[in-house]
């Protein structure tokens, strides 16, 4: 057999499919005359198994031929070798047809079918390279073993590492990542758990590392409940008899960093498929029955999954990862059902609403089977309109508060986030700006002293927005930077029009530094453009005006401590249908109160946020004080407001920054 007939076979063992058992010994000695035999062939009937094949090594018939040397039987005898021909189309025939009709390995059935699944576990498995027919001369249970060994769920022990935030050990497998095709839905769903730890671990939920600021004990929290459960075990959940968390919920006053939260948890959470995020007016619709099947469509359709984990994991994978749906303004679609007359308040738009509830909480339960595994993650600022049906254990069981940056601290790791380019890219004008940046030039040619350091530039911010949301505080970032941005601009614009030297138009755009005052005009900003909002909100109030009671909004001025004004006001707020809420100033710990609340009978639509921004004024409030009245004493705090309106109170003992506080805040 020459060289062209020894490729011809082996290719056409190859088309042949995968023969199980090992190819019958070549006759050699019966075949080829003795004098004939080549040395090189060597007598090793057994393939050496997939892996152990070196590049200069190739196998044919059972025996290893290695390159560059002579395989040359230039004169045996022609009849043998259509005999051997036939004699292994024969063997071929008949192994082919065996593996077609009773498939003995996974891979063997696989390659039988043709569709593109298979063809896509295939080519991860083998890099849709062509097969070597010996390498799966395995039977059954030792390619499983072997499959079993490299996606093994994270042995407890490795669970314990990812959970205390070490590296786990690989696994100890030899058998590659890429060679590893799960055939069985228990593999799969242990592997997506794997992936799930591993996207989790280490510093993965600290905030520094997500970009979130402030956040850090939500982060623990949503870690605890949401993660672990996810990334165990599904063998060890199973022996505890507990199953991951179905439905987390998201809540707190706009711009505190749900949504940001939400996809950056995706990513952590569903490494293997895109999240869907998609806003609960989306998903209403003005037909009957559409807004239900927008919703089943959610659940049904999860996105595939991403190239490589399709490529090397496929069909098994993909029902068993997760799939992560994030519902933004969930309020819009999961509104307490019911009401007066059953129609509830909206008649037939609150019937269907009810509805889509009601198919919210099918798949949720699993009484309308999904697909695959899906964590809801659902984001609002009322949590008190949500049914209260969807809120029981094993629906959206983990609720978790995303607040407003409380402490200067908080603020400061937000800003942080904020600047943290400008900062890095030396565009902030600070002390210790990092060398070679446009600010570190400016630093060598002038004195630079008098200038806070970074961190000391972030805590001023930090202290002067106190009140501030994520939002506004990112919102500050970005209208330092446009101070800085405007007077580079002008300039450049300036030495254009003037065609100056190369070098004018060169330092306009290296003088682009934001400075401390850029920053302190920014909170300004800040605090004016909440000022107009509120302007505006005042002026849609005074076409639904409440018929008794004034539209306005006093700023209470006290010297009393927090205990003085509290002692006298829990009375009156018992009355609220929302707890007050106090908070003490991060401020150098002068005392400062707020305290809100709504009346009980404000109606579900109104919501809480618009309703603590209203404004009342509350008559002789000073004069009430320093008479020894108090609040209780001198009628109740509801007789004396407007009905259906908020109160919002404030002590103001420190000056300016309170009352921009609190025009942030109406
Ligand atoms: N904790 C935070 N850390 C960093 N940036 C934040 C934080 N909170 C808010 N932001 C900034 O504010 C922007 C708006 O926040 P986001 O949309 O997440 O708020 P939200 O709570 O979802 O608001 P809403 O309830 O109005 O939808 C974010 O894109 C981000 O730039």
């Amino acid at each position: 057999m020459d060289g062209e007939q020894a490729k011809q076979a082996v290719r056409l063992v190859k088309r042949s499919g995968m023969p199980l058992d090992p190819p019958p010994d070549l006759p050699t000695d019966q075949h080829i005359p003795a004098n004939q035999q080549p040395s090189i062939v060597e007598g090793a009937a057994i393939a050496k198994p997939m892996g152990e094949m070196t590049s200069d090594e190739s196998t044919f018939c059972g025996s290893t031929i290695k390159a560059g040397k002579s395989f040359t039987p230039t004169t045996y005898d022609g009849d043998n070798r259509i005999n051997l021909a036939n004699e292994r189309l024969e063997w071929e025939r008949q192994n082919q047809a065996k593996s077609n009709s009773t498939p003995r390995s996974a891979l063997s059935a696989r390659m039988a079918s043709d569709d593109g699944l298979s063809n896509a576990m295939l080519s991860g498995t083998v890099d849709g390279k062509g097969v070597d027919p010996f390498s799966f001369a395995e039977d059954k249970q030792e390619l499983q073993e072997s499959m079993k060994s490299s996606i093994s769920a994270p042995s407890t022990s490795n669970f314990q590492k990812l959970i205390n935030g070490e590296q786990p050990a690989e696994s100890s497998s030899s058998v590659p990542e890429q060679a590893a095709a799960p055939v069985n839905l228990d593999f799969a769903s242990a592997k997506a758990s794997e992936l799930i730890a591993r996207a989790g671990s280490g510093t993965a939920f600290r905030g520094s590392t997500l970009g979130i600021g402030g956040l850090d004990d939500v982060l623990s929290q949503i870690q605890r409940r949401v993660w672990i459960p996810l990334a165990a075990p599904p063998t060890l959940l199973a022996e505890l008899g507990i199953q991951p968390v179905r439905g987390l919920l998201l809540y707190g006053s706009p711009g505190c960093g749900k949504t940001l939260l939400a996809r950056k948890l995706g990513s952590i959470l569903s490494p293997a498929r895109p999240i869907t995020i998609v806003s609960g007016p989306e998903i209403m619709d003005k037909f009957v029955g559409s807004s239900e099947k927008n919703l089943r469509d959610i659940f049904d359709n999860p996105p595939e999954l991403y190239f490589e984990f399709k490529k090397n994991y496929g069909d098994p994978l993909a029902k068993t990862a997760l799939h992560v749906i994030v519902l933004d303004e969930f309020d819009a679609i999961a509104r307490a059902r019911g009401g007066s007359g059953g129609k509830g308040e909206q008649g037939d738009a609150g019937v269907a609403r009810d509805s889509v509830v009601n198919q919210l909480l099918a798949k949720m339960d699993g009484v309308d089977p999904l697909s695959v595994p899906t964590l809801l993650i659902g984001l609002t600022n009322k949590p008190s309109l949500i049914d209260p049906a969807l809120m029981r254990p094993g629906r959206f069981e983990v609720k978790v508060e995303v607040p407003k940056p409380k402490t200067v601290e908080q603020r400061a790791s937000i800003l942080k986030v904020h600047m943290y380019s400008m900062h890095k890219s030396g565009r902030v004008l600070v002390r210790d700006a990092p060398v070679d940046t446009a600010a570190w030039r400016l630093s060598q040619v002038t004195e630079l002293s008098e200038l806070p350091t970074y961190e000391e530039l972030v805590d001023l911010i930090a202290v002067e927005c106190d009140g501030m949301s994520g939002a506004s505080l990112a919102g500050v970032a970005r209208a330092a930077a446009s101070r800085a941005l405007e007077r580079a601009v002008t300039d450049f614009a300036g030495h254009i029009s003037e065609s100056t030297s190369g070098d004018d138009v060169r330092n306009t755009i290296n003088d682009c530094l934001v400075t401390q005052e850029d920053f302190e005009k920014a909170i300004d900003d800040v605090f004016e453009s909440a000022k107009a909002e509120d302007y505006r909100e005042e002026e849609v109030k005074v076409s639904k005006k409440p018929t008794k009671g004034k539209d306005e909004t006093t700023t209470l001025h006290s010297s009393e401590t927090l205990s003085d004004v509290t002692d006298d006001m829990p009375a009156d707020l018992s009355d609220f249908s929302s707890e007050p809420t106090a908070v003490k100033s991060a401020n150098e710990g002068e005392p400062r109160m707020e305290l809100s609340g709504g009346y009980a009978d404000v109606s579900e639509h109104e919501s809480i946020t618009e309703y603590f921004r209203a404004g009342v004024e509350i008559p002789d409030w000073q004069d009430r004080r320093s008479n020894g009245g108090n609040l209780s004493s001198s009628g109740s705090l509801r007789d004396l407001l407007p009905k259906r309106r908020a109160v919002w109170l404030k002590l103001d003992n420190f000056g300016r920054r309170a009352e921009d506080t609190d025009a942030t805040k109406r």
